[in-house]
């Protein structure tokens, strides 16, 4: 892939995020609001605009609410990121997300989205299809809206390889099980989408790593494995690395994924090996860790983070759970 392809987001499900901080968050109780923010979000959303931070060409489609799209009209334009999402009417869905500083938690409430029709979908397929020509990378991220069958996202991935795309994959469930038999370039489970995929739970180190090298055998170019605060492991055909975060104080976790995917998109479009890719992918995430909101508004904490980032080949090292 090259640094003047673009680079097509594709986010079925996105969402307006109200992030509220709310100290000593109690289930079943009134709760007050401290702060609150609102944000443009979605995964691919999010992966969208960081990869614009690294002056990257990108396209973002998917469906978007006609009601409340100016939230996200106004972004795109402002990041140049390039709007082909298709109007669904009615409002694209607010997902609601607690961080409370004192118990040092982030609790998503997700709601389901809007439901595409048939020519809704069809139009989806037919504007990946078009941007597809000038493209290097289809990026797939995120939940799928109620009424999709699971198969949506494999189809897509099979477009993105019959024209020669990479196509990168991160959701979770059935839709993630159906993707990974299209064989993605790439995915980026965390441990519990993992153990799902599964069907048992991942627990050590070495479980994670033995089940990326099948999935790599298997015909899938990289596997990224994300381990929460641990970090991540990385996995490809001729190396596989493990990245640890430096120590932070962590804001809101929502967004790391989408962080980590779009270093790994970065990394790949200026042909970085694979140890640096997943040194970008880690400071990238950990920087989005430490402020709140979805998205970093530049590169410069995660450039900051990045030496401190450690990466060690998984073959030399002992691998404790
Ligand atoms: O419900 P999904 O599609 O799985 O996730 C949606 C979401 O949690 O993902 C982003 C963070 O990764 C947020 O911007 C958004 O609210």
């Amino acid at each position: 892939m090259l640094q003047e392809q673009t680079v097509v987001t594709v986010t079925m499900n996105p969402a307006v995020d109200l992030a509220c901080t709310v100290p000593g968050f109690a289930l079943g109780e009134v709760n007050r609001v401290a702060r609150a923010r609102t944000d443009p979000g979605g995964k691919g959303i999010n992966i969208a605009r960081l990869l614009r931070l690294f002056n990257l060409p990108v396209a973002g489609t998917g469906f978007l609410g006609a009601d409340n799209a100016g939230l996200f009209e106004r972004l795109f334009q402002q990041r140049g990121i390039q709007d082909a999402f298709v109007r669904l009417p009615g409002e694209t869905r607010t997902d609601v997300k607690v961080v409370d500083p004192e118990a040092k938690t982030t609790t998503d409430i997700n709601c389901p989205g809007l439901t595409p029709d048939t020519p809704h979908l069809a139009a989806l397929f037919s504007t990946v299809d078009r941007l597809s020509r000038d493209a290097g990378l289809v990026v797939i991220a995120g939940s799928l809206p109620p009424g999709l069958e699971d198969g949506v996202v494999a189809k897509l991935v099979a477009m993105a390889r019959a024209r020669g795309l990479r196509a990168v994959v991160d959701t979770s469930g059935p839709a993630l099980a159906e993707a990974i038999a299209a064989k993605p370039s790439l995915i980026k489970p965390n441990t519990l989408e993992l153990g799902q995929y599964l069907g048992r739970s991942v627990e050590s180190l070495e479980d994670v790593v033995a089940e990326a090298r099948a999935l790599v055998r298997g015909g899938i170019e990289t596997v990224a494995v994300s381990l929460g605060e641990r970090g991540a492991v990385f996995v490809e055909a001729e190396a596989a690395v493990v990245a640890r975060p430096p120590q932070i104080e962590a804001v809101s976790t929502v967004g790391a994924g989408d962080a980590m995917v779009a270093g790994l998109c970065a990394g790949l479009a200026r042909g970085l090996p694979l140890p640096e890719r997943a040194r970008l992918a880690t400071a990238m995430a950990a920087a989005v860790v430490a402020q709140p909101g979805p998205c970093l508004s530049d590169i410069g904490p995660a450039r900051a983070l990045e030496s401190l980032v450690v990466v060690e080949p998984l073959e030399a090292r002992r691998m404790e759970s």
